[in-house]
């Protein structure tokens, strides 16, 4: 017998599957769903329950139908409904309001009711009249696929271009304006997600309305269950939203579903006579331009405006991408990526040394510049780079000649210096005490020379051998009486080697039988050949003593530095060099200095060597207190902390503080390098030592077990004569060598010899710190015989084999340009990446060398523990098998006992 499924019974009847279960269920058959199946003759009864009662459905059917797509096609139903159908009139009240359509509803069941209880109608009206239906529904139905394509096809232009579209939209509401000008106002008012705010207010009135409809809702449409205070817009949310601009669609987030949006309620609503298919493409197409329109602006602010690469990246060591970044303009992402692709791993934040970023630097194709890190302490490096600073300087005015006068001895140096003090001082300075201060200025025509007062070449080349070099012109002092003289060369000698211009002053031509011609000759042998020769050096005859021609002198020596062109800039930070210092009663160390650039002021905070201070007060040559002084000036200052040393360099600092911590630095570090260079006095290094520092003596703290070992030691030690040197006990007993043994021997440079005792295990500490050498014997001619080698530079340093380690071959690799590399296993001790080592096979020697390189897995080790594997090479060594042992040894010196 065959079967009908229920739904197949609702389709040809045209009626909606759950009527017809009801109906089934109602008449008393198995029906649980549309799905379920009925006998012919349950068929046969149930369509004839239908067909008595068919108009009745049919009119409910369609009042279904028509609340069902109401919610998204309602406005273009109402005007088809008006043109078509009178019946629609209710359809079209259904539309303005809910109250209406439920009525409506209400009425439809009411009729329904009748239908079904006016049964004894004749069969042959009911099938016309549902024939009759069907076609008006086939009609309508028709009707509203079409408008829904157009608009679907309107909605999807314009999403599209939605500029274009809303041109279209236009004119697609004056197409609709023409054809249903009532829907027009219906669609003005709808135009967009109506998105209705789930605010308090809101929610009061349609939970009111709600609640009148409720319960025919619930009745009616299951759809409409949910239909409270959340869903408020739904009812009102018409076709006209599907082209709604897409700006209103993106503002749902959240409320969305609920408000209008053209989500998923709507669109199944709106799409459910379409394919499947497009519904997803367009799904899928809209998220990809929502992706796309989301991407755009957020790619925006990532954008950096690129600036340009420096032209020379000055980097530090140890800087990381990030730093670079900065420096570089670029993201310190591109910058990993960069090194990245030139083979280094790195993070943002890891350290790279100067090879990667000097890599990089080439990579971006720019040069690279280690940052150079001023050291403030370095006032050497202050001073010669304000030196620099002065030359480029506008401010650079001339500045007064500083002059050594140098000569043989008794040529009339110290007469001449005297005289022009007298002279070219006092007189002009009246009433001025001429005071020695180092150096002092004499005047020519309101023109100054600065005189050094120390005379003589080993003066001026030990301020030179400590880097001061502020002399500009030499006066080479020659007695005509007495000619070139040995240290007249070596003068000449000192002068060239400074590269310092040289002005001959031929000196004691009072002297009967002055023969300048003689000491002009000799002197041209050192190619000082004068002007008259052809030369460019300069001659005076002078004679100190009467004054003769010693203003042409000083004419010469201004004339020389006119050609020199000395200038200065006072303008700029005052640097100077301490020509003499010294510890002064009563005002605390005094500083003779020479201004060289800038101008010193009283209370200006300075550096001068190792020293620190601010000015006190200022005094020059001529013994007046002066405020400030400048440069080629010589002035004694005071208010420093400690006496400087000639020849110090003079920096001022911005304030006291700084002076302060950079003055008490450098006194910190000239301790410490002093200490680093006192080398105590060793067996080892004694024969150097006496060799060095010429000793004549050898002193010894000797330490015995007991008075009669003291006592025998000391006198075969003190007869110990080698070249002349002798030995020096300093201090003998009896008992462990102790602190203040090491304490005395540190202090005289003394060694420690002790008999048959040991150090304290202070003593031995202070020992090793402070550099004190003990020596331990416990036979006495070995400790004489020691002694004696040491001084005679004989002794050799003993050393003795230790074994550190033993290792087994376990595996071997030969790899080429290395060689074999041993795989093996530390049984007992260490081996380390020096050690010597031995190869030994069955208990016989193979090989004695070097182990060439030690690593641990793949890195290089510098030690490698008993219980770890290594791999090792040997120097010149390949034939290594597995099996063989390895015998690691290090050579230890040993002290004699
Ligand atoms: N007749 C004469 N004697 C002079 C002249 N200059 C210096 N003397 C004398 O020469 C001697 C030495 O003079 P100093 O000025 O001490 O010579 P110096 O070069 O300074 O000698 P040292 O300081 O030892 O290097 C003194 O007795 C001076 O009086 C001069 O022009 N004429």
């Amino acid at each position: 017998m065959a079967k009908e499924r229920i739904y197949e019974v609702a389709k040809e009847l045209g009626i909606d599957n759950k009527v017809v279960v009801q109906k089934a269920k109602d008449l008393g058959f198995d029906a649980k769903n549309h799905m379920s199946s009925l006998e012919d003759s349950q068929v046969k009864q149930l369509k004839g329950s239908f067909q008595n009662s068919a108009p009745a459905k049919k009119q409910e059917k369609s009042t279904n139908k028509n609340n069902k797509i109401k919610i998204s096609v309602s406005s273009i139903r109402k005007n088809e409904k008006k043109t078509e159908n009178k019946k629609s009139n209710n359809h079209h009240k259904n539309n303005k309001n809910t109250r209406n359509n439920n009525q409506n509803k209400r009425r439809n069941e009411r009729n329904n009711q009748n239908s079904q209880q006016g049964n004894n109608q004749p069969k042959a009206a009911a099938r016309d009249l549902l024939k009759q239906f069907k076609k008006k529904q086939r009609a309508e139905e028709s009707t509203l696929d079409e408008q829904a394509k157009k608009t679907k096809k309107e909605y999807h232009e314009q999403l599209k271009n939605p500029k274009k579209d809303t041109k279209s939209t236009k004119q697609n509401s004056s197409t609709t304006t023409k054809e249903a000008p009532k829907a027009q106002k219906t669609e003005k008012k709808t135009i967009g997600p109506k998105i209705l705010k789930p605010s308090p207010a809101r929610f009061k009135k349609d939970k009111a309305e709600n609640s009148n409809n409720s319960s025919n809702t619930r009745n009616n449409n299951h759809n409409h269950k949910n239909n409270g205070a959340k869903r408020p817009s739904i009812p009102k949310v018409e076709l006209s939203e599907a082209p709604a601009p897409k700006k209103d669609e993106r503002r749902g987030n959240g409320h969305g579903r609920d408000n209008g949006k053209p989500g998923r309620k709507g669109k199944n609503q709106f799409f459910n006579n379409h394919s499947e298919h497009s519904d997803r493409q367009e799904r899928k197409r809209r998220k990809n331009k929502k992706r796309q329109h989301e991407q755009q602006p957020k790619k925006q602010p990532t954008k950096r405006k690129e600036r340009p690469l420096p032209e020379t990246l000055v980097y530090d060591e140890g800087m990381n991408a990030q730093d670079l970044g900065k420096l570089l303009h670029r993201e310190p992402a591109e910058i990993v990526k960069k090194l990245f692709m030139l083979g280094i791993m790195t993070n943002q934040n890891q350290s790279l040394d100067k090879d990667t970023i000097e890599l990089l630097a080439a990579e971006y194709g720019i040069n690279a510049q280690q940052k150079v890190h001023e050291d403030i302490s370095d006032i050497d490096k202050a001073y010669s780079k304000a030196m620099e600073a002065s030359k480029e300087s506008k401010n650079q005015i001339k500045r007064p000649p500083v002059v050594t006068i140098m000569g043989h001895v008794d040529h009339g140096k110290t007469t001449l210096l005297d005289r022009l003090r007298h002279t070219h001082v006092s007189d002009h300075e009246a009433g001025g005490i001429t005071q020695r201060i180092g150096a002092y200025q004499v005047r020519l025509d309101d023109r100054l020379i600065t005189f050094l007062d120390t005379p003589g070449h080993a003066a001026f080349s030990n301020m030179r051998a400590r880097g001061a070099e502020i002399t500009d012109i030499v006066v080479l002092v020659v007695a005509a009486d007495d000619g070139v003289m040995p240290q007249t060369v070596e003068a000449i000698d000192h002068a060239k080697s400074a590269n310092v211009p040289i002005i001959v002053a031929i000196n004691k031509m009072d002297v009967p039988g002055a023969n300048p011609q003689h000491v002009t000759e000799q002197l041209m042998k050192y190619n000082l050949i004068p002007e008259d020769y052809g030369g460019d050096t300069i001659f005076v005859d002078i004679s100190a003593k009467t004054g003769q021609n010693v203003d042409d002198l000083l004419q010469m020596i201004l004339l020389q530095a006119d050609v020199m062109e000395l200038k200065a800039d006072p303008k700029q930070k005052a640097i100077g060099t301490v020509i003499e210092a010294r510890l002064s009663r009563g005002r605390g160390p005094v500083a003779d200095i020479l201004v060289q650039q800038g101008t010193l002021h009283v209370g200006d905070p300075i550096v001068v060597g190792n020293t620190f201070g601010r000015i006190r007060t200022m005094t020059n040559d001529r013994g007046r207190q002066v405020k400030k002084v400048t440069p080629s000036e010589p002035v004694e200052i005071t208010g420093l902390n400690d006496v400087p040393e000639s020849a110090d360099k003079i920096v001022v600092f911005d304030d006291e503080k700084t002076a302060r911590s950079v003055g008490e630095q450098r006194a910190q570090q000239a301790l410490q390098k002093q200490r680093e260079n006192v080398t105590h006095v060793t067996l080892d290094n004694l024969f150097d030592t006496m060799k060095k520092e010429n000793m004549k003596e050898v002193d010894i703290v000797l330490k015995a077990d007991v008075q009669g070992s003291v006592e025998a030691l000391q006198q075969s030690l003190e007869k110990i004569d080698v070249e002349g040197v002798r030995v020096n006990i300093i201090h003998s007993g009896v008992g462990a060598i102790n602190e203040s043994d090491v304490t005395l021997a540190g202090a005289s440079n003394a060694f420690i010899i002790g008999f048959n005792v040991r150090p304290t295990a202070t003593a031995k500490s202070q020992a090793e710190s402070d550099g004190v050498d003990i020596r331990l014997y416990s036979i006495i001619y070995k400790a004489i015989d020691d002694v004696t080698a040491a001084m005679k530079g004989m002794l050799e340093p003993t050393y003795e084999e230790k074994v550190t380690g033993n290792l087994t071959v376990r595996e071997t690799w030969k790899v080429s340009k290395v060689g074999t590399i041993a795989g093996s296993f530390v049984d007992k001790g260490y081996v380390t990446n020096h050690s010597k080592i031995r190869v030994i096979r069955d208990g016989i020697v193979k090989y004695d060398g070097e182990v060439a390189s030690l690593k641990r897995y793949k890195d290089d080790a510098k030690e490698v523990k008993q219980g770890n594997d290594c791999g090792l090479t040997i120097n010149g060594y390949n034939d290594i098998k597995v099996g063989d042992e390895f015998e690691v040894y290090e050579m230890q010196e040993v002290k004699p006992q």
